[in-house]
């Protein structure tokens, strides 16, 4: 039947494989300096996290996330946010998304990145 020439071993990865529908586009979203840095238990002073976010710069990435608009007693590690944002590069076809983790974030963010005439990237 089709079904056991479906499953029979040497035509199962070529049939399957001809069914599946692989992405023609893949989007790779750096999530280091945010993700990983909020778990360090040390706290990197702020011109270390902006060298890192510079150096990822660099690699072809598109979007790296760059902070938290959290609240420094939840996550210490991300007190220094508003430094960081203010250490992006100016012009970059970068995004650098920052994660809120709640409308008090959003507002901080909103706020500091009208302020700072920054395009807030969601
Ligand atoms: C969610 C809450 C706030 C609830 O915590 P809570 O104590 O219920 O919140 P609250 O509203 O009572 O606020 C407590 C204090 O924090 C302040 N506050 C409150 N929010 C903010 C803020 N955004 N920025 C600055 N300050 C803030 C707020 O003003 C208050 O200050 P106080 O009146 O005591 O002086 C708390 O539990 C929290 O922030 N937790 C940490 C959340 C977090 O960042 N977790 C890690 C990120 S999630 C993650 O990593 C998973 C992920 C996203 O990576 C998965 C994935 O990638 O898919």
């Amino acid at each position: 039947t089709n079904v056991s020439k479906l499953l029979s071993f040497h035509q199962a990865p070529r049939a399957i494989s001809h069914h599946l529908r692989y992405p023609t586009h893949v989007r790779i979203v750096e999530v280091g300096p945010r993700d990983g840095l909020q778990n360090e238990s040390r706290i990197l002073p702020t011109h270390i996290k902006i060298e890192l976010i510079n150096q990822l710069s660099k690699t072809g990435l598109q979007t790296i996330e760059a902070t938290s608009f959290v609240s420094p007693k939840w996550v210490p590690q991300m007190a220094d946010h508003k430094e960081v944002v203010q250490g992006l590069p100016k012009q970059s076809e970068i995004s650098y998304p920052v994660l809120v983790p709640n409308m008090k974030g959003l507002e901080t963010a909103v706020s500091y990145f009208v302020e700072g005439k920054k395009s807030l990237v969601a």
